[in-house]
């Protein structure tokens, strides 16, 4: 049962916005009808940056994640994990990013044991970890590999459109090259059950976006679409699910196009997140499903270029944790 259960929110990259845009999704809880969530940092770092940006804003360090529904109503919980090095707005800093790394396995225990309804991570600066040995290309990588998940499936949600990349963080030549007929289809089939179980569409239906301009205008702009992506589709539909394509990807996102479906399996990480974000980057929810927990973040990443200005905008990060506890009760 996660109902009485708090949220765990990561620190994310400590000199991006991941501070700024929790204390003000919390200064917004009451108008966002926001669910008691608690954020995984250093309690010093974000006094001080309430002090800068919104002295309004109580910091309640916590040493366990039950005690943040009592304190959620005044004042920000902080389940305190200090820093190495003082984080400073803008500039990263890598003896940081053992930190922020253990900031998400922590979230993940605390969900997988009990203490949390889900986890919702803050974003990542996926460089610096990189540059300290992190060996997976973002979170949903390293998610899967905690929760030791075979298979999981990148989503990003926004009232408009939900989109599915099948191949996920690889440079273009290799994402083309890692297209499969089964990759597409496990994508399909993990997306199907995610929207009837997690977003109780009942029947939901598929648009699989073509790789090629013009979906290969039938195999003379590129032989992928005939020769990988028709096959996958009629591979889902022989499994029962609606799904249809390939489709020219330049003209399955407008209105009434979208309207004909639920979710768009897409070939490559930015034919599906250019559409989401230009529709709403400020509504977007990045969630990733196969997880045997429920984890959101918002869809947008550090923007060092904002941190400690009071300029970043929360609604990315509320609507992640409303979708988290969405799902939450969603399951029970
Ligand atoms: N889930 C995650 O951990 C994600 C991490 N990233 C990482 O973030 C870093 C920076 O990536 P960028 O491509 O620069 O994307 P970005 O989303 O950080 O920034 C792109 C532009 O959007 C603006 N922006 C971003 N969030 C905003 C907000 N809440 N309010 C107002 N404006 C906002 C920024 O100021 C910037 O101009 C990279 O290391 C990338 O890998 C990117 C996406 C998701
Ligand atoms: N562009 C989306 C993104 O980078 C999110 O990655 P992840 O860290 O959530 O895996």
């Amino acid at each position: 049962m996660t109902k009485a259960l708090p949220l765990a929110l990561t620190m994310g990259e400590p000199a991006g916005i991941g501070g700024d845009i929790a204390l003000a999704a919390w200064r917004r809880r009451k108008t966002a009808d926001l669910a008691p969530f608690f954020l995984i940092d250093d309690a010093d770092r974000v006094t001080r940056l309430a002090d800068r940006l919104d002295p309004g804003v109580r910091i309640q360090p916590i040493d366990h994640p039950e005690q943040a529904l009592a304190c959620f109503d005044d004042a920000l919980p902080v389940l305190h994990r200090s820093l190495p090095s003082p984080s400073r707005p803008g500039i990263t800093d890598p003896a940081n990013a053992q930190a922020v790394i253990a900031a998400i396995e922590e979230a993940v225990r605390l969900t997988r044991s009990g203490q949390a309804a889900a986890v919702v991570t803050n974003p990542i600066h996926k460089k610096v970890l990189y540059d300290a040995g992190f060996p997976f290309p973002g979170h949903t990588e390293f998610l899967a590999a905690l929760a030791e998940s075979p298979r999981v499936v990148m989503m990003l949600a926004a009232p408009q459109l939900k989109v599915v990349p099948v191949t996920v963080h690889l440079p273009l030549r290799a994402a083309i090259a890692a297209l499969s007929i089964d990759e597409i289809v496990d994508t399909g089939i993990l997306t199907a059950k995610a929207l009837r179980e997690d977003f109780g569409i009942s029947s939901p239906r598929l648009a699989v976006a073509g790789l090629n301009p013009h979906a290969g205008e039938n195999g003379a702009m590129g032989s992928e679409d005939e020769e990988i992506v028709r096959p996958a589709v009629e591979s889902l539909c022989r499994q029962g699910i609606d799904a249809f394509g390939p489709l020219a990807a330049d003209t399955m996102f407008h209105p009434r196009a979208r309207a004909g479906y639920d979710a768009a399996l897409c070939m490559y990480h930015d034919q599906a997140l250019i559409p989401l974000k230009t529709l709403d980057f400020d509504g977007g929810v990045n969630v990733t499903l196969g997880l045997p927990f429920i984890r959101t973040s918002p869809d947008h990443g550090t923007a060092l270029d904002l941190a400690g200005s009071g300029r970043a905008h929360p609604d990315s990060l509320i609507a992640a944790l409303t979708m988290a506890r969405t799902m939450a009760d969603h399951r029970g």
